[in-house]
């Protein structure tokens, strides 16, 4: 394109560009006096239903060209900074940086957070229920492999409430420090990485050996210091630790997602499309699940997950993780939670939070 054609189109982005900067900095002015409206009452800063409905909404009213999860990208990163002025906000993972966790971190709160890398799952949580962080954010199931067994337990104990939950896709690539293979003897990765390439592996790398450490963060730092150490890691963790990609997206399914739950002391209110968690158990008896469940099906409220995990204390008894639609303050779910309560052994509510855009 011609320079005498580029220039005037330049000139108009200027200009839009500073109205949006007076726009987002109205926007922020307007965020801080929430912020001391919320502080005269002590009232939480992160209030992720608001901010579900925020994102919603500008995806709904989206007139194009942009695609509404740009949009929604944009917006995110533009609550966050606002919320930044009200207070940063202080989230536990599963660390070290670089891994999918700290990606969900971002993927829910934006960039403008203080994330606090922790060595293990029941760090998030001890670092949430202390204080030392307002939330935690942990993986709770794969889709290609299955739920993140401590995650279900720490939840069964925790004071925490679930506030919000992610769903973000899982990229596996290859990569090594000098972008080749040659000199390679080991590949390195979390377990669940290996196993969730393991056919690709198979089929490109048989002879190498495998080993599982800590963390995919953890194998791309080994690579980064060793040439004969291959890592298999999120793309993000290349630019961390210096490494280049051999093979991008060699996770065996396409579609591979993690889901996160966002743990914390608040209790969320309704934003119009919500999710409510529960763990319960029943006496070992025939029928006793199906009978159990029946509340939900007499109040019409929809089951969208549900999830068995042996109790350890008892021989075959089992605890039942169950997701439903709606929020617990919903009349419906309120009466079938209930009268589900009334016929469990056990029952404990886990939270209610805005559905996952
Ligand atoms: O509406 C609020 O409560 C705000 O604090 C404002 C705002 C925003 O920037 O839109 C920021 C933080 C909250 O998590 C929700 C929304």
């Amino acid at each position: 394109m011609s320079q005498e054609k580029l220039l005037p189109l330049r000139h108009k982005i200027d200009d839009i560009d500073a109205q949006i900067l007076v726009l987002l900095n109205q926007r922020a002015q307007v965020a801080q006096e929430v912020g001391h409206v919320k502080a005269e009452t002590n009232a939480p800063v992160f209030r992720p239903e608001r901010e579900a409905q925020v994102l919603r909404s500008v995806a709904d009213r989206n007139p194009g060209p942009l695609q509404s999860v740009d949009v929604q990208t944009i917006f995110r990163e533009i609550m966050s900074a606002c919320r930044a002025l009200e207070k940063r906000v202080t989230v536990a993972y599963l660390g070290p940086a670089g891994t999918f966790s700290e990606h969900a971190v971002y993927q829910q709160f934006g960039h403008a957070v203080e994330g606090l890398p922790c060595a293990s799952i029941d760090e998030v949580f001890r670092a949430a229920e202390a204080g030392t962080a307002d939330f935690g954010v942990v993986p709770i199931e794969n889709s290609s492999e299955g739920v993140i067994n401590r995650t279900l337990d720490l939840l069964l104990q925790t004071t925490l409430r679930i506030s919000g939950e992610v769903a973000i896709p899982v990229h596996h690539s290859l990569m090594t420090k000098d972008g080749t293979t040659d000199r390679v003897t080991r590949i390195c990765a979390h377990s669940q990485a290996l196993a969730q390439c393991s056919a690709w592996l198979n089929q490109h790398y048989p002879n190498i050996e495998r080993q599982a450490v800590a963390s995919n963060a953890e194998a791309a730092r080994m690579a980064g210091e060793d040439p004969t150490v291959a890592s298999i890691a999120g793309e993000q963790a290349a630019q961390t630790y210096g490494l280049q990609i051999v093979s991008a997206h060699i996770q065996d399914d396409p579609h591979n997602r993690t889901r996160f739950a966002v743990v914390g002391r608040l209790q969320t209110t309704p934003s119009g499309k919500d999710q409510t968690s529960l763990v319960l158990s029943v006496p070992n008896k025939a029928g006793a699940v199906y009978s159990l469940l029946s509340p939900l099906a007499s109040h019409g409220v929809s089951m969208s997950r549900f999830e068995s995990r042996p109790a350890r204390m008892g021989a075959w008894e089992y605890y039942f993780y169950v997701d439903v639609e709606g929020h617990e303050m919903d009349e419906k779910v309120a009466r079938a939670l209930e009268e589900l309560k009334q016929n469990a052994a056990f029952f404990k509510l886990l939270g209610s939070y805005p559905l996952s855009l």
